[in-house]
């Protein structure tokens, strides 16, 4: 569901800017005091994990969940034809109560105003399954980003947990910034996909390595800067 590998700093218009600077600055603050979060060692890109996040039995209910509706994923409409990916993906029912409540816990985690967060995205990636390098902010001169706009603008973070752990591969790599992380069952990587000023973080650009042995299964959660939808 990502937009583009092209620069959108170099390629398109700023959006949202100051809105991408001020949640900066609040789920930093938040994140700072929150004696959970390991930040990862780096000064390129804001990026935290939270090891157990989810428990074993929420990670089997959410898996149950994802196998019930992964179809072949899409991708918005691109400016080039790389960012594509190959698992299979599909959004859990927001309705359910167990869902809400792993929601709520995200949005509390963060400190985000729950209204502007996607619904929970479930992936499942096989053997040979990939997500290619991309960002997950939306690139401003695509056809889609007027809607989008409209839907709640640009995203600002990324929530991602883990539900599986992969014998061999699948693992996300931030390829800018040399980090590679393999998958851990429960735990939760949050990321910033703005600078503190609020324009694209380019080195947030990442891409699920191909799983080689095993059954990789993730969930995704992305912020706008306003109500989503
Ligand atoms: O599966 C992964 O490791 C990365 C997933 C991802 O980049 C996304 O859902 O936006
Ligand atoms: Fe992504």
């Amino acid at each position: 569901m990502a937009s583009s590998s092209a620069d959108p700093a170099t390629a398109a218009p700023l959006k949202d800017q100051a809105a991408l600077a001020l949640l900066g600055e609040q789920v930093r603050a938040r994140l700072a005091a929150d004696p959970g979060a390991c930040k990862v060692a780096t000064d390129r890109a804001e990026i935290f994990a939270f090891p157990d996040f989810l428990g074993p039995a929420e990670c089997d209910r959410f898996i149950a969940m994802v196998d019930a509706v992964a179809v072949p994923s899409a991708v918005y409409d691109r400016a080039s034809d790389d960012g594509c990916r190959t698992s299979w993906s599909g959004d859990v029912n927001r309705a359910d109560p167990f869902v809400r409540m792993i929601e709520r816990r995200i949005d509390d985690l963060l400190g985000i105003d729950p209204a502007f967060g996607e619904t929970v995205q479930g992936q499942r990636y096989t053997a040979g399954q990939l997500f290619e390098a991309h960002f997950d902010w939306f690139w401003t001169l695509a056809g889609y980003w007027p809607e989008e706009e409209r839907k709640g603008g640009q995203r600002s973070w990324t929530a991602m947990a883990y539900l599986s752990d992969v014998e061999e591969g699948g693992r996300t790599e931030f390829n800018r910034i040399g980090l590679s992380i393999p998958p851990q069952r429960g735990l939760l990587l949050v990321w910033n996909n703005a600078l503190p000023d609020g324009s694209p973080n380019l080195d947030t650009m990442h891409a699920a390595r191909p799983v080689e042995r095993g059954t990789k299964y993730v969930i995704t959660k992305w912020y706008r800067t306003r109500a989503w939808g």
